[in-house]
């Protein structure tokens, strides 16, 4: 049964030599297992602190984070061995060949068929041929794409990414989104993405905005699908029937 993370009413606030920052207070998030979610908004909104917030990773100040699946209700750290997290930075080990990085986590986990299931991976992510490559020698997408490799290789329940593309070019960006989005939707895993990037954020089922403390749903919803829909139509129509009046006008004797 799938299950899903949920924050509530949680606040977070730290505090600094001479003053306290509230990023957030009394806000609601619920994120499913299998689906997809974007959190985009200013720097400094407190993005990557409500990551940390749903991951368990970090405790909120006020309120507390669960794990729910059906009637059952357990703490985040019922968890901790389920999540897999890309950074923008990749964190691979710079020792480890790609191989052995994507291999890692079965190890630790006594799994004994590690490298076979990680040879898979970097598979999965068009990178069979690099295997042996240690991170140094990779570019930044082939690098991005071990770490994903790395975060799915023990089929965890969620994927947390923060601004997973932000060292990319235009073109990896799309390449490593389209690949993240493919691989969790494939192995059921929810997918938790917070980034600057309008582009990546539109593959997402679900988005939100984190800004002055609150949090906005402003995923497109099916209605604005069939309005946008209509005004293409429309707009369609139009120019069809502009071109064709423009067309008779140059054939028709004045
Ligand atoms: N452990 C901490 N102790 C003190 N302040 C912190 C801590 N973690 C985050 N902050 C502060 O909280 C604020 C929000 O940080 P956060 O990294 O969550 O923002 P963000 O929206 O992800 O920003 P960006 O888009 O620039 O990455 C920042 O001012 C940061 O300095």
């Amino acid at each position: 049964m799938p299950c899903s993370i949920e924050l509530t009413r949680v606040s977070q606030s730290f505090s600094n030599a001479d003053s306290i920052i509230t990023l957030f207070e009394n806000l609601d998030l619920s994120v499913q297992q299998g689906q997809s979610y974007a959190i985009t908004g200013p720097s400094g909104a407190g993005k990557s602190s409500l990551l940390m917030l749903l991951s368990g990773l970090e405790q909120p100040t006020i309120g507390k984070g669960n794990v729910v699946t059906g009637d059952h209700i357990a703490s985040l750290d019922s968890i901790r061995s389920e999540i897999g997290f890309i950074f923008q930075q990749f964190h691979l080990l710079p020792e480890l060949t790609a191989l052995h990085n994507v291999a890692l986590p079965l190890k630790l986990r006594g799994d004994k068929n590690a490298i076979n299931k990680a040879q898979l991976w970097l598979d999965k992510v068009g990178l069979v041929d690099r295997a042996m490559h240690k991170p140094a020698q990779l570019s930044g997408g082939e690098q991005q794409r071990v770490a994903i490799a790395r975060a799915l290789v023990f089929s965890p329940k969620f994927i947390f990414a923060d601004e997973p593309t932000g060292n990319l070019d235009q073109h990896n960006a799309t390449e490593i989104a389209d690949i993240l989005f493919e691989c969790c939707q494939q192995n059921n895993a929810g997918l938790i993405i917070v980034t600057h990037s309008h582009e990546l954020a539109s593959k997402a089922k679900h988005i939100y905005g984190l800004a002055n403390g609150k949090l906005t749903n402003t995923s497109v919803t099916p209605e604005t699908h069939v309005l946008e829909n209509s005004f293409e139509n429309i707009s369609r129509d139009t120019n069809q029937a502009l071109a064709s009046t423009a067309k008779k006008k140059q054939v028709l004797p004045c």
